[in-house]
């Protein structure tokens, strides 16, 4: 399915939203760009990168005329923005955003929106650590999932029309309820976000082991949950604060599961851990082989099974200056 949206308004011009602008751009999936954030520097340095050619401070302003409107600010800004726009959005727009839980942007969001529009909330699994509108590059959701979540009202043909715009940029898309997402989320991306904050921790607040100790040594593993750790502290704070419930269901699980490890550890039953280590190498490989792992993920480091990207992009640079 072709696709082409007269105007697309970004609410938010981070590692997302300035991603998104340049796939869009690049592929030729829009024609206008209009870019509303909070703030007036990080507005400027959008207009210092090209990301659009419409900047402002008022998000209502942004998504006036506009056919495409997707929030891709921190999920706790949500409910401000929607009351914001509402007014200002245009009979038959589509509206939709990228924030990493689904069931509290459904609920801050649905109930502010005019009837008149398609919401369809989504989420690209594809991210890194960095921040800021210096931080996107076009080929971001290249081989990556996005799930989509259309709710009541919106038509089956927007539906489809959305996902082709994130298709064009190279993304596979799937449907999913709101609820799903969170569950799956938590335990895929919520809770190892949550792990490595608290492993990083842990490792700097030791006293039998140097700051130096932990810097000089960290090639392997901890170096990996150093650079999650190293993840925008405002993003996963709001993602801590509106995907609760899931999050606690798949932390006591897997506190259940930690725990067995300990006594494995502690009762030195080694075909125990032997099996459990069997089993999850087993995922890993599985993922592996079914393309999961891309380059964005292992930003700039070897890894073993670059997926074909959708369309033929190619990877430029590596993430800019947190903002
Ligand atoms: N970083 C990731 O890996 C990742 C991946 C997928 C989805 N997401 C989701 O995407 C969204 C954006 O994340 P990001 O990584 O681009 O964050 P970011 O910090 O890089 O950018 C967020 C942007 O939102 C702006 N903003 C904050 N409050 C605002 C407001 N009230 N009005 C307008 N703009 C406002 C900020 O100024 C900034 O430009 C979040 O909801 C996050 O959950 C992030
Ligand atoms: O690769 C990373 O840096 C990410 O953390 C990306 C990641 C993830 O957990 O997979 C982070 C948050 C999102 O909502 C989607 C993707």
């Amino acid at each position: 399915m072709s696709v082409h949206f007269r105007k697309l308004a970004l609410i938010g011009i981070g590692l997302i939203g300035s991603s998104i602008a340049l796939a869009a751009r690049r592929q030729g999936l829009v024609e206008v760009i209009s870019i509303a954030t909070r703030k007036q520097e990080t507005l400027d340095q959008a207009r210092d990168l090209e990301l659009g050619d419409i900047y402002t401070l008022d998000a209502a302003e942004a998504v006036r005329g506009a056919d495409l409107v997707i929030l891709c600010a921190p999920v706790g800004a949500y409910e401000e923005i929607a009351k914001a726009i509402a007014p200002a959005l245009s009979p038959g727009a589509i509206v939709s955003d990228v924030g990493s839980v689904k069931a509290h942007v459904v609920k801050v969001v649905a109930p502010h929106l005019p009837d008149t529009v398609s919401f369809i909330p989504g989420h690209p699994i594809a991210g890194t650590e960095h921040s800021g509108p210096a931080a996107g590059f076009a080929e971001l959701f290249a081989g990556r999932w996005c799930i989509l979540t259309p709710q009541p009202g919106a038509s089956t043909a927007d539906a489809e029309k959305l996902a082709a715009f994130w298709e064009g940029m190279g993304s596979n898309v799937e449907i999913m309820e709101a609820a799903h997402h969170d569950m799956v989320l938590a335990i895929t991306s919520h809770i190892p976000h949550l792990i490595a904050y608290n492993i990083v921790g842990t490792a700097d607040d030791l006293e039998s082991v140097t700051k130096s100790e932990v810097i000089k040594f960290s090639a392997g593993g901890f170096r990996d949950f150093t650079r999650i750790a190293a993840s925008d502290p405002v993003m996963w704070r709001d993602v801590f604060l509106t995907n609760r419930d899931a999050v606690l269901e798949m932390l006591g699980r897997f506190l259940g599961d930690l725990s067995v490890l300990q006594k494995a550890v502690e009762t030195g039953d080694g075909p125990a851990l032997e099996s459990i280590f069997t089993r999850t190498r087993a995922i890993r490989r599985s993922i592996i082989s079914a393309g999961q792992e891309t380059a964005a993920a292992d930003f700039g480091r070897p890894h073993e099974a670059p997926p074909a990207p959708a369309i033929p992009f190619v990877r430029e640079h590596g993430g800019g200056d947190d903002a």
